[in-house]
């Protein structure tokens, strides 16, 4: 199925049919990613008395009761309730779920002890383009992140001036494939999460971050529309399921 939307002032067309999913399936396995010092998932039937929710175990129905964090395994999609004082979901930052996205891929540089994406690299690799949604997927590129531990191994981030830049270029979601955009132990500091909700000075209700995605490398750099889609948790942060489609 094909679907022809206009964007701004032109029509571009997207086979419905050829999704390409960017989210990070959840498993109880010990193959599912993990961040902040949290062991896997559980997923596990529900017992009762002698009742075990397990069709293999003489039960109707399949009836598992599944406990997981969304920062810590998987893909999931915050907003500024993520860092603020008050209380706010994440549902109301994303009433929407079809944008313009730019997919790129960035190298982060040294500074220091760490690995940082500068704000020039975006700006180059944005190439002036105003797409709603970007995703970066940082290099090298390997399908072990979808299975890492990444606690303690202080991943790369994104420099706060780069954060910064895509608030001022009002890219409203930022999706990114490690389980924070900021340093894994800054103090709370959180400066690009800061700088792109614009927290506290004038937080950014309508802007959302999603991490722990995962881009293959079959999908190549450019111009695609972002689905972006959650669970519907009333929560700072729900687990999401970024899809996109390419440009035809
Ligand atoms: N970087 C923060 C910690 C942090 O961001 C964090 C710590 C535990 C669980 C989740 C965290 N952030 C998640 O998105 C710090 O070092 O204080």
């Amino acid at each position: 199925m094909h679907a022809t939307i206009q964007v701004n002032k032109e029509l571009r067309t997207i086979d419905l049919s050829r999704p390409l999913d960017i989210s990070i399936p959840l498993t109880d396995g010990s193959k599912n990613p993990l961040a902040w010092y949290l062991d896997k998932p559980v997923i596990e039937p529900v017992r009762v008395d002698n009742w075990v929710g397990q069709v293999s175990e003489g039960a109707s129905v399949n009836f598992n009761t599944i406990r997981f964090n969304p920062h810590a395994h998987g893909t999931h999609t915050e907003g500024v309730g993520h860092i603020s004082k008050e209380f706010h979901s994440v549902q109301e930052s994303l009433q929407q779920f079809f944008f313009t996205a730019e997919v790129i891929s960035v190298t982060p540089e040294n500074f220091g002890e760490d690995l940082v994406v500068p704000s020039a690299q975006l700006k180059g690799l944005l190439q002036g383009k105003n797409p709603e949604a970007v995703i970066v997927r940082t290099l090298p590129n390997t399908s072990a992140k979808k299975s890492k531990n990444y606690s303690h191994t202080n991943w790369p981030y994104l420099h706060e001036n780069a954060a910064k830049l895509l608030r001022e270029l009002s890219v409203k979601h930022l999706l990114i494939d490690l389980p924070s955009v900021d340093k894994e132990k800054d103090d709370g500091k959180l400066l690009a999460h800061k700088a792109f909700w614009d927290y506290p000075k004038n937080p950014r209700l309508d802007a959302t971050i999603t991490e722990f995605i995962y881009v293959p490398n079959h999908i190549g750099d450019g111009s695609y529309i972002l689905n972006l889609q959650t669970a519907n948790f009333v929560n700072d942060a729900t687990p999401s399921r970024p899809v996109l489609y390419k440009l035809l």
